[in-house]
């Protein structure tokens, strides 16, 4: 059967038809029905034959992961170490002083969990999430996580194998039939992860929800307790199956991007809060390649959105394949250019699309209006953490890479990268480093700033920065724009995570207030950490009883 299967889809004589068809001619044929009965696009399923006519069979069998390699206990950071446990809470000992205006909880996700029974994962971003809180009270602090569960996680954990597509790793098939069926599930939806593990956001409703880039995985979770309570749904019929893992959320709404792969471009949609229904705002189509960009994230002004279009873009050919490519499911096509495309918000009018320089990033810092002295705004500033338009920076997150460091300076450089984009009409917007990228050591992601400058002209960002030699970001940055410098925390072997801005309530200047972060040690240990937001220096730090896995993106539930 796997070879009639094979020389049927090897056929040369394959007329472009709809799934359905597909379906009944393999119905006929080989008695073998497609469990999807969803008419799809020609051009998705023609990419599907290709990449079936150049996987063999024998690739379809269960292989062992590449990365399955021992572990040199030496190099087995924690921050690189799945979790000890489903979950834990209880109070830490404080050194140090909790500023006592400081009443909420900082919610921090990330992929905490890369190992099923003796399989091993082999990227950063195919952890099972862990959700970590730490509940801030009266100068007390009470810390937590739990594993969130997906559907992913507990079909995972109950199969004793990956039953879902999650960022590199795919379920293996036993055989070439259940491979083609499963290209039909993909197509559908209904193979991809809904494991929520990049980020988690407050809505403006108080509803809190952890996100990862397929939009099936947005769960809903209890801040307090860490449950998941379910899935988000979006009752709106906008469809599609993947989303910007960075919404913009604010207590008044709640922004994101929908990339469309079949007409390549995005959809830039809004949903308020009380509500499950997105609505579109405006569409813009891509001005290059033949697939959209990967948005991880984009940034907004206060009248606008910037949709940012990268020359690494989504691959439908890559979504399709059994093993991952060196780029996972993207492809770097710099003939293709990139694009920035700025839309009105009240509108959903396009007011400019322009070519920028290449450039590769995961995530946007902020953007804001630049006006003349008549208040007309001129251009648009967007920063972001650029990675000099090199993609192996994905190569970097795999965990080989990341659980092997003998002190080579491995990491490369990134930068503060500053787009400007004229609205006057000019077909090109520039980038430039924001400050000299020797400030931050050349290292640079993860970025927060106050959330009251969202949009707005705003002078400090806080992010990860590099103490070299290094092979992954290992500071914690206070960049500022207007000085063009860098206060850097460091502590040795230590692996941070992104440094969380949250202001002092009632505070006039944009740095008033503490910077969160979670600190993996290089001894297996682990401490909460809080930095004053102006100073930078160490106000407090309390050990938590077991170092945690390096984790992503963090929100600010303040307590009601
Ligand atoms: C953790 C992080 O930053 C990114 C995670 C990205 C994921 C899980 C992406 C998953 C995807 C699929 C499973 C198939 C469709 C494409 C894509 C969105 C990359
Ligand atoms: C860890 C990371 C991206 C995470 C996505 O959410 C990027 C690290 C880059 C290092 O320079
Ligand atoms: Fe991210």
């Amino acid at each position: 059967m796997d070879s009639l299967w094979f020389s049927d889809i090897c056929g040369h004589h394959v007329s472009p038809f709809t799934m359905l068809d597909f379906d009944q001619s393999c119905h006929r044929k080989h008695g073998f029905s497609l469990e999807n009965k969803l008419v799809f696009s020609r051009k998705l399923y023609k990419q599907a034959l290709t990449i079936a006519r150049v996987v063999s069979p024998s690739q379809l069998a269960i292989v062992p992961s590449p990365d399955k390699e021992p572990v040199d206990p030496d190099q087995n950071h924690v921050a690189w170490t799945s979790v000890k446990q489903e979950r834990w809470e209880g109070e830490l000992v404080v050194q140090g002083e909790i500023p006592l205006w400081l009443k909420g909880t900082y919610l921090r996700n990330g992929p905490g969990l890369w190992h099923i029974e003796d399989y091993n994962f082999r990227h950063l971003f195919d952890g099972y999430a862990t959700l970590v809180k730490l509940n801030f009270e009266d100068g007390r602090l009470i810390a937590g996580h739990r594993q969130i569960e997906s559907e992913a996680y507990k079909a995972a954990k109950k199969n004793k194998k990956i039953c879902f597509r999650e960022f590199s790793e795919v379920p293996k098939h036993e055989n070439f039939m259940a491979y083609v069926g499963d290209l039909s599930k993909l197509l559908s939806g209904s193979s991809l992860t809904d494991n929520a593990n990049t980020g988690v956001v407050k809505l403006g409703d108080g509803r809190v929800v952890c996100l990862t880039e397929t939009q099936k995985g947005s769960l809903v979770i209890d801040p307090n307790s860490l449950e998941t309570l379910g899935r988000f749904e979006y009752s709106d019929s906008l469809g599609g199956l993947i989303h910007s893992a960075h919404p913009i959320v604010t207590d008044a709404e709640f922004l994101t991007l929908l990339p469309d792969l079949l007409k390549p471009g995005y959809l830039v949609v809004r949903m308020e809060p009380g509500t499950n229904e997105r609505k579109v705002i405006g569409r813009v189509n891509c001005s290059g390649g033949p697939a959209p960009g990967w948005v991880h994230s984009f940034p907004v002004t206060q009248h606008y959105v910037v949709v940012p279009e990268m020359p690494l873009r989504y691959c439908a050919q890559n979504l399709l394949r059994a093993e991952p490519t060196p780029l996972y499911k993207f492809q770097w096509h710099p003939q293709s250019k990139a694009f920035l495309h700025v839309m009105c918000k009240a509108s959903g009018k396009v007011v400019t699309s322009v070519e920028v320089p290449l450039f590769v990033t995961f995530h946007f810092i902020n953007a804001y209006e630049e006006e003349d002295e008549d208040g007309r705004v001129t251009s648009i500033i967007a920063d972001c953490c650029e990675h000099h338009a090199d993609t192996s920076i994905l190569d970097q997150l795999r965990l080989k890479n990341l659980r092997f460091f003998k002190g080579e300076d491995v990491l490369p450089d990134a930068r503060v990268g500053r787009f400007k984009i004229p609205l006057d009409g000019s077909r090109n917007g520039k980038l430039e480093a924001a400050l000299d990228a020797d400030e931050h050591g050349r290292g640079m992601d993860m970025c927060s700033i106050n959330p009251a400058y969202l949009g707005k002209k705003y002078r400090y960002a806080y992010a990860c920065g590099a103490q070299r030699p290094c092979h992954f970001p290992n500071t914690l940055t206070k960049l500022d724009f207007v000085e063009k410098k860098a206060k850097n925390w460091y502590d040795e072997g230590a692996v941070p995570s992104e440094p969380f801005f949250v202001a002092r309530p009632g505070a006039t200047e944009e740095d008033d207030g503490v910077v969160i972060s979670l600190i993996s040690e290089k001894n297996g240990g682990g401490y909460a950490l809080l930095l004053d937001g102006s100073t930078f220096k160490e106000i407090a730090r309390a050990k938590l009883p077991y170092g945690l896995p390096y984790g992503l993106h963090g929100c600010w539930v303040p307590k009601k």
